[in-house]
């Protein structure tokens, strides 16, 4: 590996989703490190780079090709930077000024224009001419690429490969997914790969290698909470947007089963809140279902022994809420049935008390959420704080477990865990555990319903912080959280009008 400052190792069991990234950079500036700063480091790393390569930047002819996009953002900031070191710089856009479509790429360009450096648009006289460079840097397109190489990216990417100079590219090598690693044609061919934060783990796939060159990864300030801790990234960057020309069924569709002779709020609002999630359509088999349907017609009625059945039909499953001691049996039914058809299932309250007495292994996509009382009874009477409960349950039961408290915990039976540390005390109302329930089930289908893996640890906590955020809402608002009131609050946050 080269030794350069700034840089270091790119490993692959550390390689990241470009869905990951984008959570982590929108967490990332929710805790207080702007985007700006992060793209600024980016450019600083890139320019230290090239410095090292090069054996100094003083009189280098470094080319900078630039995207619209943020990818061209750190470009740029790398163009400053390298030009304040005394190299000869030159940036070439792919585009018109103009169209630079990331804030704070614009930010970075308006920097350059009093450090001094060309800025070549297509058209230009000069433009992508790499006659005698030193180094040329790919910031054409990163994480945000899509599809064939297009107009003045292509023209850029031909201009790159055949140049002499020393070649690196930003984040991922222009034209390669950072995904899946398929390279389009065109795709650019580097001597190094600087991959922002962590690897993207497309670079170590198929043909990625082939264009990547030595891959290297550059620190750039994202702080460990901005991966740890459940955010507003979770929920923009894991949660698909419906998109505005929706039809039926792309939101997914949600049975949930619970109530009992005793019980007849906790599954109700467990529905309602999976469609305040965003899904198309929710079923409620329970015993008194036909009646919830009447008070809330969007509630779609099943008899209770058809639940099983209603199973085949839905993307992900409630199972627990209300259900009293009466309904075991059928717990233990709709589990398997769940775990027949690969369905997604939460389970909530007395279904958690079944799963205590009746002990048994379940599987990653079965999501536990036990408040910190129930979480007990799973234990066998052992009472640990939410995050080792929430890592001991899951591997003792083989399941994603949510420990709910003041800061929420969540676990994969593999031990990989997130916490969660919104909300507010005024949450302790009773309900606000069947609203979270429903918003776990109701994330979970709308993954599913898209063709995405459901990954329950990451949903969860897009969950988690959503009904949280709900719930400091409210308060703010209102200085209370009713649990139906909730429900409302959610739909908000969840639709992006909440934060
Ligand atoms: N995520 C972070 O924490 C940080 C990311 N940084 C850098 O930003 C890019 C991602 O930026 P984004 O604007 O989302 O995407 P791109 O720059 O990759 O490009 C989008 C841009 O390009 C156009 N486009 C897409 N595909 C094509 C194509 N095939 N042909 C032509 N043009 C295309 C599209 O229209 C958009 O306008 C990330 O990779 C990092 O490099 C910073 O480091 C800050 C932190
Ligand atoms: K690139």
């Amino acid at each position: 590996m080269v030794l350069c400052p700034g840089v270091g190792e790119a490993r692959p069991e550390d390689a990241i989703s470009t869905e990951d990234m984008r959570a982590y950079e929108i967490n990332a500036e929710h805790l207080g490190v702007s985007i700006e700063l992060l793209m600024e480091n980016a450019g600083n790393a890139v320019a230290s780079l090239v410095e090292c390569l090069l054996g100094g930047a003083r009189g280098a002819r470094v080319v900078i090709l630039a995207g619209k996009g943020g990818n061209g953002g750190d470009g740029v900031a790398a163009a400053r930077r390298l030009a304040a070191r005394g190299a000869r710089v030159e940036v070439h856009l792919s585009h018109p000024s103009g169209e630079v479509s990331h804030p704070a790429a614009r930010t970075m360009l308006r920097g350059l224009r009093a450090s001094g450096v060309p800025v070549l648009e297509p058209g230009s006289p000069g433009w992508l001419d790499l006659g005698g460079v030193d180094a040329v840097v790919d910031a054409l397109l990163g994480i945000g690429v899509k599809g064939g190489l297009r107009g003045g990216v292509k023209a850029a990417a031909e201009a790159y490969n055949r140049s002499a100079g020393l070649k690196a590219s930003v984040d991922v090598p222009t034209g390669v997914d950072p995904d899946t690693g398929e390279a389009v044609e065109g795709a650019v061919r580097s001597d190094y790969t600087v991959s922002m934060h962590r690897p993207k783990k497309g670079l170590f796939k198929g043909s990625a290698p082939l264009y990547a060159g030595e891959v290297l990864t550059a620190e750039i300030g994202i702080p460990w909470g901005a991966e740890h801790y459940a955010g507003p990234g979770d929920l923009a960057a894991r949660i698909p947007r419906r998109p505005r020309d929706a039809h039926k069924g792309v939101g997914g569709r949600v049975l949930v089963v619970g109530g009992s002779s005793e019980y007849v709020g906790a599954p109700i609002l467990a529905a309602l809140a999976a469609y305040a999630a965003g899904v198309d359509l929710v079923y409620l088999a329970s015993p008194f279902s036909r009646e919830a349907a009447l008070a809330r017609p969007e509630i779609v009625p099943r008899r209770l022994e058809d639940a099983v059945m209603t199973v085949e039909r839905v993307h992900s499953v409630v199972a627990g809420p209300g259900m009293g001691g009466e309904g075991e049996e059928l717990l233990m039914q709709v589990l398997a049935a769940s775990r027949e058809r690969g369905v997604p299932v939460v389970v909530d309250a007395d279904g958690l008390k079944t799963l205590a007495r009746r002990g048994g292994s379940l599987w990653g996509e079965a999501v536990l959420t036990p408040h910190r009382g129930e979480a007990k009874l799973l234990l066998g009477g052992e009472d640990l704080p939410p995050l080792k409960a929430a890592r001991e349950i899951a591997a003792r039961y083989g399941a994603t477990t949510v420990v709910k408290a003041p800061v929420d915990a969540v676990c994969t039976p593999e031990g990989r865990c997130r916490e969660s540390p919104w909300g507010a005390p005024e949450m302790s109302v009773g309900g606000t555990g069947d609203v979270l329930a429903g918003v776990i089930a109701g994330f979970l289908a709308r993954r599913r319903a898209l063709g995405l893996p459901p990954d329950p640890l990451n949903t969860a906590a897009a969950a988690l912080y959503t009904v949280g955020r709900a719930g400091e809402v409210l308060v703010a608002e209102e200085g209370m959280v009713h649990p139906a009131r909730l429900v409302e609050a959610v739909k908000r946050v969840a639709a992006g009008r909440g934060t």
